[in-house]
């Protein structure tokens, strides 16, 4: 039934002239809708050029493209404009920018790039303030203040001075001839609204205009859209209050409110049929979001049956929790459910670290979406290139990166030298070391360095090969990192102090995992580092399959929204992770409620099972802490909609009750 539509599906996608806004739950064929009306919109005559979809990431844009693209053949899916309101915006400023002073070839600054103006601009040489101003100048800008607009709206001395390093800051992007991201889509919008030409060819141009996740769009892209479709209003608007999770960004629910406002001609259509969840899953959902005040009334079923009931897991710590996440994966996968079928969602990014560890270690394919993989760090990426030079001394890729970091005085021509050398006689670059002819190619103080370097890595690898359990691997470990300088190379490399003990902080636990997987659970298990370092080198290898289909989503709450999976763990849910709160932070309703939100999207990633989990123990800083189950978690009324028993729990109490009425309890049934 891949083309099937319900009447109220039907109704939208059939609404043609008009603006329209449908209104619905998760799971209930929103984005479905878009993908079917652009089709149908091809088939009423207009060109691929005249519909512009909005999606809220590049990631949905492609897969929306994908999915027009199986609907319409590629011909006509080519011309589409599938893509985010930014990518809108970068298209509209490299045609039209050069009547705002842009030239066609104008570059766009990532937040890196932002922070070093911004320092620049304020005289300073402190990240975090920068960083500061950054978020400040940002949300002004998604308001749509200009740098005279922010010095109006300033509250106190910190905003007045950012509002003065604003506007030295806007004078120099347009001395570079570069926008920020937040340009993206404010300078667009100032040229819809002060150039009539540029106005009238863009609404001549989209005979139609498609905004997915409408819900969390802020003041600026609203103001854009309505510039892009004018009075009248030619659109569709699919979104869900409930999933409106970017508050915190400037993404304003308001939106939804004024849409009936400022198009009195609006049809809203609510769906309600789900066609993603069982019945447990959308129950303990709707449970969740009744809790949270009712901008509008929504109902949700859905026609698969109860399903199997949402599960709980009650692990002891983070690494509990993650191997209860790989040994549900391992069991469903027996089966026969697909690694692609898998995600485990948490509400932080560095609540990925141990899932990654446990995944790699069981040899699970996964890919962190939404985040960077712990793995794809540059400093654990540095260290890992020393371990699998110590396992494997051919590898020259890793040599390459251990002999030059940190910098130890061996610079690019004597390694292009070596490299020359290597190959000319087929050998590595580590065996072209010690080779007595090298002698002839290279000046003496670089043969001496990269002597040393030799020396030091065969001097490692014999300790390596002889430190066994935790304490040894500790002692080997930290002993190597103060050889190589490596606290002092982060420091130097990184401009913030804080980033920089962030990073030691990752190299810290790489060696306290390496430790770990020394110690082994018993004596029996006790490993060497050398041999722990094998089994990295095998799982880094491992790693190359990200590329791969089949594997396991690793994803924040966040990224995960309008995606679908079959079986979904939801990680840490805890008071202080979800909802988040940080120390001596005030929870507003306003914040709680906008994590009830992320909660539900959660719950409703899923098709068929949901496993939701929660730390008996956490880890904050250096400290472990008592879990505390979230609040969230009674919300789910799971005792109602039937939660998963801990099966020894369940054992003793079928017991129980085998005993009480000596019979053989009969078979449950769906
Ligand atoms: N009429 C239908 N018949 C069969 N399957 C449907 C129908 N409508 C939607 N679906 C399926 O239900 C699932 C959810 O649809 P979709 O992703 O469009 O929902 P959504 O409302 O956009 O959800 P979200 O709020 O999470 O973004 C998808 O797998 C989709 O293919
Ligand atoms: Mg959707």
């Amino acid at each position: 039934m891949a083309d099937t539509l319900n009447n109220a599906q039907m109704q939208a996608v059939q609404h043609l002239r008009g603006p329209c806004l449908v209104l619905a739950g998760a799971g209930s064929g929103k984005t479905r809708v878009i993908t079917h009306k652009i089709v149908r919109l091809l088939q009423e005559g207009l060109k691929p050029g005249e519909i512009a979809a909005i999606t809220f990431t590049n990631k949905a844009a492609q897969e929306m493209r994908e999915r027009a693209k199986a609907l319409t053949g590629p011909r006509a899916a080519k011309d589409l404009l599938v893509s985010t309101f930014h990518s809108l915006g970068v298209r509209m400023l490299r045609e039209d920018g050069e009547r705002l002073g842009l030239k066609p070839n104008f570059s766009i600054l990532d937040s890196d790039d932002v922070l070093g103006v911004l320092r620049d601009a304020g005289g300073t040489t402190d990240a975090a303030l920068a960083r500061r101003w950054q978020w400040t100048i940002s949300l002004w800008k998604n308001q749509g203040l200009d740098a005279a607009g922010a010095q109006a709206a300033a509250q106190d001395e910190d905003e007045r001075v950012a509002a003065q390093v604003m506007a030295r800051y806007q004078e120099r992007l347009s001395a570079f001839q570069a926008v920020d991201f937040d340009d993206l889509i404010g300078l667009p919008l100032a040229l819809l609204q002060r150039d009539d030409e540029t106005r009238a060819k863009w609404r001549a141009r989209l005979k139609h205009v498609l905004v997915d996740e409408v819900q969390d769009t802020n003041a600026v892209q609203y103001e854009l859209l309505k510039a892009l479709v004018g009075e009248q209003g030619v659109f569709t608007a699919v979104g869900d209050d409930d999933q409106s999770i970017y508050g915190w960004r400037g993404a304003t629910i308001e939106n939804l409110k004024r849409l009936p406002q400022d198009y009195p001609a609006l049809t809203v259509i609510p769906l309600e049929q789900n066609y993603r969840s069982t019945g447990h899953i959308l129950r303990a959902a709707n449970a969740v979001i009744a809790q949270n005040p009712k901008l509008f009334e929504k109902k949700l079923w859905s026609e698969f049956g109860d399903g199997e009931p949402v599960r709980l897991i009650e692990a002891d710590g983070e690494e509990h929790e993650a191997e209860r996440a790989v040994a549900f994966i391992q069991a469903l996968r027996s089966n026969g459910a697909k690694f692609s079928d898998f995600a485990i969602l948490y509400r932080a990014n560095h609540q990925a670290r141990v899932f990654e560890q446990k995944l790699r270690a069981a040899q699970l394919p996964y890919k962190v979406s939404g985040g960077q993989s712990f793995f794809d760090r540059a400093e654990i990426k540095d260290l890992t290139a020393w371990l699998r030079l110590l396992v494997n001394n051919d590898d020259d890729p890793a040599f390459l990166r251990a002999v030059t970091t940190p910098k130890r005085g061996i610079g690019h021509q004597t390694l292009g030298s070596l490299g020359e050398f290597a190959a000319q006689r087929k050998l590595s670059l580590f065996e072209a070391l010690f080779a007595p002819t090298l002698g002839a190619a290279l000046k003496g103080r670089a043969i001496d360095a990269l002597h040393e370097f030799g020396r030091y890595v065969n001097d490692l690898e014999y300790r390596a090969r002889h430190a066994e359990g935790g304490e040894a691997a500790r002692a080997l470990l930290l002993g190597w990192l103060t050889d190589i300088g490596y606290e002092q190379h982060l420091r130097d490399s990184e401009d913030s102090e804080k980033l920089a003990t962030a990073r030691f902080g990752n190299v810290l636990d790489f060696v306290d995992w390496i430790a770990r997987r020394c110690e082994g659970d018993d004596a029996s298990e006790r490993q060497t580092v050398l041999q722990v370092a094998q089994t990295i080198s095998v799982i880094l290898s491992l790693a190359e399959r990200g590329e791969e289909q089949d594997v396991v989503t690793l994803s924040t709450l966040h990224a995960s929204k309008g995606l679908e999976w079959q079986h979904v763990v939801l990680a840490g849910v805890n008071e202080g992770l979800l909802p988040f709160r940080s120390d001596g932070d005030e929870m507003t309703p306003e914040r709680l409620e906008e994590e009830r939100r992320l909660m539900y999207v959660g719950i409703t990633r899923a098709r068929r099972t949901l496993a939701v989990s929660t730390l008996r123990r956490r880890k904050r800083g250096r400290e472990t802490v008592a879990g505390v189950p979230s609040r969230f978690i009674a919300e789910m009324k799971l005792h109602e909609a039937g939660a998963k028993e801990d099966p020894r729990e369940r054992l003793k109490r079928l017991r129980a009750e085998l005993a009480a009425r000596g019979t053989e309890p009969a078979a449950a049934s769906e």
